[in-house]
């Protein structure tokens, strides 16, 4: 029996991963909250002939909490999305929704694996860790930010600079960092299969891929021009990721353990490896783990990075630290009496 909750479930991402969830044959209890038109969204997908049980629940009556109750794996979607002109940076408004939610499950469902979608994901995830850290309830091997999208669009872009498309999912690019332009850090060098020098070697070549990985949200932003950012990209990303977090802690036997996926993690979750190997105090940074029953179990190696990569590791050093910090000392506004 596993229960997932989604929080911001009637928007623009929220709609698309909750239908993927919903065809989760893991789930079987499938919570949808939004401040609006949660209970349609439930509705509609509840027809759908899969196990989960579909439940919408909306803000009154402690509609967070009913819908959190007991859950296993939290995904959040939740906040405002960019409009051409906006930084990630300055969504962070949805500061004051991240600790909102996380009070919630702080209450309702303390040992869920929490997975942080809404951006500035550099700066919500610290609001989410401090907050639980206040609640007494704060396992940094259970809270997660989803870089994936970076993953995903990374293979995509590659295969396409290489001449071969349609071989997007062969290609693997780790990327760490952050979510957000230059923090997002693609290590062309580690590609799997390896990058033809041609292309690697190429600083023109190379630098232009490097700028389609790092600012790939930008590009939808532009093309969807005001009508908000990734939504459908970001829902498979999201709910590919539940899936390594979901077969990691409840695939059974089945489970290719362990799993590994690049996260934005918290040092508290093992990093002082990471503050080691890029040479900098940053308290969060996304990297490769081993997921198993608990989150995060191990944090692998960042290994050899190359002349190129060690100036790119500067700039996101230098744009982390600031949104780490701001998220990490957010105070949210009293409650209204
Ligand atoms: N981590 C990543 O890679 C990505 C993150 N994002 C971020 O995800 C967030 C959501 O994006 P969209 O779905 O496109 O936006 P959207 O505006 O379409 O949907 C957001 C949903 O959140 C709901 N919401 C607002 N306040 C809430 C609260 N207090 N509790 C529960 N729900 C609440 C809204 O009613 C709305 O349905 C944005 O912050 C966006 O920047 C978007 C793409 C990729
Ligand atoms: O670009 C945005 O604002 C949304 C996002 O995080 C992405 O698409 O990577």
């Amino acid at each position: 029996m596993v229960k997932a909750v989604v929080c911001g479930a009637a928007g623009g991402i929220g709609q698309p991963l909750s239908l993927l969830l919903k065809l989760n044959p893991l789930i079987t209890e499938l919570s949808l909250y939004d401040v609006v038109n949660a209970l349609g969204v439930a509705a509609d997908l509840s027809h759908i002939a899969t196990p989960a049980q579909v439940t919408g629940f909306l803000p009154p009556d402690n509609g967070a909490e009913r819908a959190l109750k007991g859950a296993d794996i939290v995904v959040i979607p939740a906040g405002v999305p960019r409009k051409p002109g906006m930084t990630r940076d300055d969504l962070f408004v949805n500061a004051g929704i991240c600790a909102t939610l996380a009070s919630a499950i702080a209450n309702a469902c303390p040992k869920a694996f929490i997975l942080v979608i809404s951006n500035p994901v550099n700066s919500t995830v610290p609001v989410f860790a401090e907050t639980l850290k206040k609640a007494g309830v704060f396992d940094p091997k259970r809270l997660f930010g989803v870089t994936h999208l970076d993953i995903v669009r990374a293979s995509t872009f590659l295969a396409t600079v290489l001449g071969k498309p349609q071989d997007a999912p062969k290609y693997k690019v780790p990327v760490v960092g952050g979510h957000s332009g230059v923090t997002i850090l693609p290590l062309l060098s580690q590609a799997e299969p390896k990058i033809p020098s041609d292309v690697l070697g190429d600083k023109a070549k190379r630098d232009a891929l490097v700028n389609r990985i790092q600012f790939g949200g930008d590009e939808v932003v532009k093309a969807k021009d005001g009508a908000g950012s990734a939504t459908l990209s970001m829902a498979q990303a999201g709910a590919e990721f539940a899936e390594f977090v979901l077969q990691a802690a409840f695939g059974g036997k089945k489970s290719q353990r362990p799993v590994q996926a690049y996260v934005y993690l918290g040092a508290e979750a093992g990093g002082e490896a990471v503050k080691k190997e890029i040479g900098a105090d940053l308290d969060y940074f996304s990297v490769n783990v081993e997921l198993g029953p608990n989150g995060i179990e191990k944090i692998l190696p960042i290994g050899q990075i190359d002349a190129a990569e060690k100036e790119l590791l500067g700039a996101a050093v230098k744009e982390l630290g600031p949104s780490i910090e701001k998220g990490a000392t957010f105070q949210p506004a009293p409650p209204k009496l």
